[in-house]
């Protein structure tokens, strides 16, 4: 699904009244009708229902529903803000149509003076102040309405986008001026600043709404964000033939586990050996033989001369990809060892954890990484990568966006929707994955899935999108059997196959 810019939504919104065809406002009226259904299907008439409207066609979309609630017999009082003394004509439109609804009882036109109504606790505020137009932070009489809806104890829902919030970057945006919904009605599409946890407060909780723009005008408008749909997933999935054998599947090596971190190493190599793998290597200081052989005995074993930690990079000539770092600790000595590996290595490299620490403390290596190399961060292992703190997730998301390009690198950028950052400029965010999953180790098995899914003949754009997305969907399967509290890495690992039986079950 695309994530478009709010240029692009205005692009969109022309598109689609040019070929449907419709009229601007008979849109406008659609959308209406769907953000109305959308509130009595939630909250009765006998809800007292308080609509403030902006100058432009969020608050034209808010008038016209005011408007249909009250012909739904709900008792409504509007306010439309008109400070500057120009209202979009949609927005002068739904004014007149309001002001000729019988139904509605009080309607306000602030011109300058405003003097707030009591909100109170069970009474429904519509926020219809701002959608996708926004072009500055808001202030004055707007920054303190925002305020006061916000200290008050009324439901809010908000059309489309809650007003004060930017549909992309909010770098420099007051945040105290942004209103904070329970319910946010969006239209068509998610906007990106949807995705970055830092927005949830001010969204609450996000339903999308259709309200038919052009799925033809969607098709051919191109962006440069988008939301994983399972559904193309299916056409990049590899078979396994009757005739298979393990030769065929490939050979993974996983380099992880310094000495008291040997789980890192076992859940990745688990992890990589349940994604398709044919063979797992397994390189780890010598002190966690005994562990590894236990724990994993379906893996090789290829051991460090050291007692504790990485000292000496493997031959990789025999291997199909390398995942490299869960647990590796960050001597200097693994260090020199992690950028010789990669020096030494053909084969398709997924970085993760104390890999990209040792990478931030050698950041001129960064420009040595080989072309499609993949890299799978946290935010803070990004900004240590990065050399850089971020003020927030846009800021990040765009120097990662321009270091895939700059490497031709891959990164994943982790969290709730982790973001895959491609080499083309494009960015990825995965569906799946819970709340569950944020425990000790969950990376170090998106590590092991990617590595098993490069080894065994994925191309690294698809070994990442199909990764992400299996491991997000076995942390959604663990989560419903287990329960989000009580998620462990491991159960990422055991619920793995019936994830991977759900997406290959469809396509077979
Ligand atoms: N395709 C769709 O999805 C459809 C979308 N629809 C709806 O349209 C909405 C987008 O409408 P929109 O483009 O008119 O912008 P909107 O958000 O109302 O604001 C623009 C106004 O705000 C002003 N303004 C801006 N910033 C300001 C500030 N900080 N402080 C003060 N003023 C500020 C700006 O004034 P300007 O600065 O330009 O003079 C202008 O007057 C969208 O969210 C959805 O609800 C549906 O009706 C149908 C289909
Ligand atoms: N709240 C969440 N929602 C969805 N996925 C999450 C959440 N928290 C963590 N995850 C996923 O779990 C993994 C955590 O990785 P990471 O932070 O490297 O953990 P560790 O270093 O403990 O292995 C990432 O893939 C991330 O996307
Ligand atoms: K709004």
């Amino acid at each position: 699904m695309k994530i478009f810019t709010g240029a692009q939504i205005r692009e969109l919104d022309k598109y689609t009244i040019e070929h449907e065809p419709i009229k601007s406002i008979d849109l406008m009226e659609r959308a209406a009708r769907a953000l109305t259904r959308a509130i009595t299907d939630r909250w009765g008439n006998c809800t007292k229902v308080v609509v403030f409207a902006g100058p432009g066609n969020n608050g034209g979309d808010a008038l016209a529903v005011a408007r249909m609630l009250a012909e739904r017999k709900y008792s409504v009082s509007v306010y439309l803000f008109n400070i500057s003394g120009k209202l979009s004509d949609d927005c002068t439109t739904n004014r007149q149509r309001l002001t000729e609804c019988k139904a509605v009882k009080e309607f306000t036109e602030v011109i300058n003076e405003f003097d707030p109504p009591k909100l109170e606790s069970g009474m429904l505020v519509v926020d219809g102040l701002f959608g996708s137009g926004l072009n500055k932070p808001l202030a004055g009489g707007f920054a303190s309405l925002v305020k006061y809806i916000n200290q008050s104890s009324a439901t809010v829902v908000s059309i489309d986008v809650p007003s004060g919030l930017m549909t992309e970057d909010n770098t420099y945006n007051v945040r105290a001026n942004i209103i904070k919904a329970n319910v946010t009605f969006t239209l068509q599409n998610k906007k990106l600043s949807f995705f970055f946890p830092e927005n949830q407060k001010f969204i609450g909780e996000l339903n999308v709404l259709d309200i038919g723009l052009s799925k033809d005008g969607m098709k051919s408008l191109s962006t440069h964000y988008s939301v994983l749909e399972e559904s193309e997933l299916y056409p990049r999935i590899l078979h396994r033939g009757d005739y298979s054998h393990k030769g065929d599947m490939g050979h993974a090596l996983i380099i992880a586990g310094s000495y008291g971190m040997a789980g890192a190493a076992i859940l990745a190599t688990k992890a990589c050996l349940r994604s398709g793998v044919g063979k797992v290597t397994v390189c780890t200081p010598r002190r966690n033989n005994d562990i590894m052989q236990v724990s994993v005995p379906e893996a090789v074993m290829c051991i460090d001369k050291e007692e504790t930690y990485f000292s000496e990079a493997v031959d990789a000539t025999d291997f199909d990809a390398i995942g490299i770092g869960p647990g590796l600790g960050q001597q200097e000595s693994s260090a020199i060892a992690l950028i010789t590996q990669i020096r030494r290595t053909q084969a398709p490299i997924v970085i993760d954890a104390d890999g990209l620490n040792m990478l931030s403390s050698h950041r001129a290596w960064l420009q040595q990484l080989p072309h499609g190399i993949i890299m799978t961060p946290h935010p803070k292992e990004y900004e240590r990568l990065a050399g850089n703190h971020f003020s927030d997730s846009y800021e990040r998301l765009a120097s990662a966006m321009d270091m895939a390009e700059r490497l031709h690198a891959f990164i994943i950028l982790k969290g709730h929707y982790s973001a895959l950052c491609m080499p083309d400029g494009n960015i990825v965010f995965n569906p799946t994955g819970n709340a569950g999953m944020a425990t000790a180790g969950s990376g170090d098995v998106l590590t092991g899935i990617i590595t098993g899914l490069l080894a065994r003949g994925y191309k690294q754009a698809d070994a990442c999108l199909l990764g992400m997305y299996l491991h997000g969907l076995s942390g959604d399967i663990a989560a419903q059997s287990l329960g989000v509290e009580s998620v462990v890495a491991s159960d990422l690992i055991n619920y793995l196959p019936q994830a991977f039986k759900h997406l290959y079950g469809i396509v077979s």
